[in-house]
């Protein structure tokens, strides 16, 4: 049985696919697999059982990678399951912050008992005007799922759009509009445009992006919109943006103490997937990616160990091994089956930076003994039995 843990609510639709073989627990330490969304994982206890996370959704930052690839436990998440929901976000964040719809809004909420609203209105409206996007240049930083699904949109609505994306995949370019503008830095966005969308992972590299140096290069009454982290901008500085109107808002959906109450600022409480496709989308993803793992061990869409698919086990045996990538591994695992007189009938060994993943289909059975001596190696993580 295995045992399957949920640090969030998770779809009932992605929850139903598991087969009677798997057993909820709300105990994390002694679940099997993790299925997650924002919850902060760094300070949990990770316990040797744990072969799995799969985050139901895009960003990983709430999990520790390196510590989970270190103890063999291969995390996932969901490409792409969520970018329509998020990108149909964006628009909205970039009419709200064109139209003053929020100010427009509030207005009708508080005359809303003036029997003579229809007239006052048309006196009051002009303090809610606003400017059109069409003929605007909209910047994307981040040309991925979501990035490209808004590149679309905003080129589709009558915006001149421009994308940059050091790592843009080839699947993602060809999703894209030729209309768009390809550059390759983001300072080129930074300087052209009027609206600048950032859909980036939280990495190194993109921690303050959107800080003092470059939104001094943007031009007067830029708008920001931040829909994938709120680490992405340096908050002190985008106050001092927003007041000297070097910013004309900053529409995020990461609120936190400072930027919720910050003048200038148009704030979601991290909306952009919260949709019943997009979750429901991400579930069945997360699930999958679940099953496929603990039942075949095949990898697919993990965030810290590399993709391997041996489709599902045909022969007395499977074995998986998550191990270091380093010299002589395969050597000292391929010794101990020719020790124990087991054929290897099919192999996949594949890598990823400093961690490597193996599926061995033995012609005999898997035994606890053959886990003992895989295990025992240096440099193995964690050795699973299949079949
Ligand atoms: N608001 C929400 O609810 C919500 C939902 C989903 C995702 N997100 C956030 O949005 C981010 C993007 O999601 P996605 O599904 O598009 O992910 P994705 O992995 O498909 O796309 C991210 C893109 O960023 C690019 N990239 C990485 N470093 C870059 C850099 N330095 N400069 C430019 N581009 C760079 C990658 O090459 C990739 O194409 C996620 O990491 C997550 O933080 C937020
Ligand atoms: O699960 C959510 O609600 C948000 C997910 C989102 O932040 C993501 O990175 O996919």
């Amino acid at each position: 049985m295995v045992k399957v843990n949920c640090l969030n609510p998770i779809a009932n639709c992605g929850l139903d696919l598991l087969t009677e073989n798997y057993e909820k627990t709300d105990n994390f330490q002694e679940a099997d697999a993790v299925l997650v969304r924002s919850a902060a994982m760094h300070d949990l206890e990770l316990a040797e059982n744990l072969a799995a996370v799969a985050r139901a959704g895009a960003g990983v930052n709430n999990i520790p990678l390196d510590k989970c690839a270190e103890k063999g436990i291969v995390v996932f998440n969901t490409p792409g399951a969520n970018a329509n929901g998020v990108k149909e976000l964006v628009i909205a964040g970039l009419m709200m912050a064109s139209r003053d719809i929020i100010g427009g809004i509030n207005w009708v909420n508080e005359n809303k008992s003036d029997e003579a609203i229809g007239k006052t209105m048309e006196k009051a409206k002009s303090k809610f005007a606003g400017r059109e996007i069409q003929g605007k240049k909209l910047g994307v930083i981040g040309l991925g799922a979501i990035g490209v699904l808004v590149a679309n949109a905003g080129n589709r609505l009558g915006m001149d759009v421009y994308g940059c994306d050091p790592f843009l995949s080839v699947e993602h370019a060809l999703n894209m509009s030729r209309d768009i503008t390809l550059v390759k830095t983001r300072e080129e966005i930074f300087r052209e445009c009027d609206y600048i969308t950032v859909h980036v992972p939280l990495l190194d590299d993109t921690r303050e992006m959107i800080n003092k140096d470059t939104m001094a290069m943007m031009k007067d009454g830029t708008v920001i919109l931040n829909f994938a982290r709120d680490l992405l901008v340096n908050d002190d500085d985008m106050k001092e943006a927003l007041e000297s109107g070097k910013i004309g808002a900053y529409v995020t959906d990461f609120p936190n103490p400072k930027t919720a109450n910050m003048k200038g600022v148009i704030a979601t409480p991290h909306l952009g997937a919260s949709t019943a496709e997009s979750e429901d989308n991400c579930a069945i993803m997360a699930v999958r990616e679940i099953m496929d793992y603990m039942e075949n061990g095949n990898i697919k869409n993990s965030v810290n160990y590399p993709a391997c698919d041996a489709g599902v086990c045909n022969t007395a045996g499977r074995i998986t091994v998550c191990h270091k990538n380093v010299p002589n591994m395969l050597t000292q695992f391929t010794a101990i089956f020719s020790k124990e007189g087991i054929n290897i009938e099919n192999m996949i060994n594949k890598s990823r930076g400093e961690y490597a993943y193996c599926i061995f289909d033995i012609g005999a059975a898997s035994t606890d003994h053959l886990v003992e001596q895989l295990q025992d190696i240096e440099g193995v993580l964690k050795v699973r039995i299949i079949k």
